[in-house]
């Protein structure tokens, strides 16, 4: 086994506790930091994180507190787990915390809407910090299967290929397998706009349409997601891996997502409101990255029409079924 390492993850939510989880399995001394001290308290003395993910028993090497600096004391490993939107400003409160030549890793899936930037970009910026020292873990990663010790694999990238592999050591277990890259811009594109095509996913389940409208979002929504990757300067076979293709693949057609299970509801003629009620504040990052990939899209000469009919949508008023009308009567053209 890997020399356990002290590790800090911040964000106490289905994944962030999920992957606590993950890194405590694997034989790491893990400090999860949560915002209500109610929460902290719960794991500490139950061992459960009711609110996020019932009946999963947490492992006793996994401690939680609501005090950063506890958390972050000594962290050789600093995980973020916050919602995309806001990464930037909890960060900037952790940032005179953060420890000397920690890795920064994200688990966040979307992109800044003031600044248009991908998480990686945001965190050395704030955090003042190389890009080498800035990694990533993405994949096929629905939180309730991976807490429920289900077979799964991911990808953990970093641009420096030393740290990449000591990540994947750290959260190696029996049931969870990371591979490693190094191409950030390619998975967290491919992490953030798998969102958006969730939701279009999920509007064409609530509109009563089956597998074969499904298999063409996710292949035209990989067509688009690696359009505009590769503008960016992404390597086009990151999006046929587990952070691309396989992680659409578990988003669209899980009803675990939180980001099908929205666009569901708006495709059954439910409002964004209603929708978000339902959600019960879990974050389905789609909705608001809908908005700065298609600017990052239009910035850079990008044609995503998947994620122009979801913006209308979430954002324009668009109803669903004119939606996929309005894709289904586009220009012909070839594959
Ligand atoms: N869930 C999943 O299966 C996966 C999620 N992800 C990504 O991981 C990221 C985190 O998602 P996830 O854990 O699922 O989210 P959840 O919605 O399950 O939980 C969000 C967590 O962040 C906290 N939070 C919410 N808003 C703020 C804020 N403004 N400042 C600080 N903390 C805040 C919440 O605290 P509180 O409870 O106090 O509100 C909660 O602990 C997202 O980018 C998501 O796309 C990636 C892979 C898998
Ligand atoms: O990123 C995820 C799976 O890899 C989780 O997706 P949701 O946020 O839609 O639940």
């Amino acid at each position: 086994m890997a020399r356990p390492e002290r590790i800090a993850v911040l964000g106490g939510g289905s994944w962030g506790t999920t992957f606590a989880k993950v890194l405590a399995d694997a034989g790491n001394d893990v400090v999860l930091w949560v915002r209500r001290a109610e929460v902290a308290a719960e794991i500490n003395e139950s061992r459960y994180n009711s609110g996020y993910l019932p009946g999963v028993e947490l492992p006793e090497r996994l401690r939680a507190t609501d005090d950063a600096a506890e958390a972050l004391q000594a962290a050789e490993i600093v995980v973020l787990a916050v919602p995309s939107q806001s990464l930037r400003e909890n960060l900037a409160g952790w940032q005179p915390l953060l420890p000397e030549d920690a890795t920064l890793v994200s688990l966040s899936k979307g992109v800044e809407l003031s600044t248009l930037k991908r998480m990686s970009q945001v965190i050395a910026e704030v955090a003042d910090v190389p890009m080498g020292r800035v990694a990533v873990v993405s994949g096929p990663n629905l939180a309730k299967e991976i807490a429920a010790e289900q077979p799964t694999a991911t990808v953990v990238a970093c641009p420096d290929e030393p740290r990449a592999v000591a990540l994947q050591q750290a959260c190696s277990t029996s049931y969870f397998r990371p591979y490693t890259n190094t191409d950030l811009v390619g998975i967290e594109i491919a992490g953030a706009c798998k969102n958006v095509i969730a939701l279009a996913c999920g509007m064409a389940v609530g509109l009563g349409f089956g597998h074969n409208t499904m298999s063409s979002l996710i292949t035209r929504g990989l067509a688009e997601t690696t359009r505009l990757g590769v503008a960016l300067g992404a390597d086009p076979m990151s999006f046929a891996g587990l952070a691309g293709l396989g992680d659409l693949v578990a988003t669209c057609m899980s009803p675990l997502s939180r980001n099908r299970t929205f666009g569901e509801r708006l495709g059954r003629g439910e409002t964004l409101a209603q929708a978000q009620d339902a959600a019960h504040g879990q974050v389905s990052e789609g909705v608001k990255s809908c908005s700065s990939i298609r600017e990052l899209a239009a910035r850079h000469g990008v044609e995503m029409p998947i994620t122009d009919v979801v913006y209308g949508v979430c954002h324009e008023g668009l109803q669903p079924g004119p939606a996929a009308a309005e894709l289904l009567g586009r220009e012909r053209k070839p594959e």
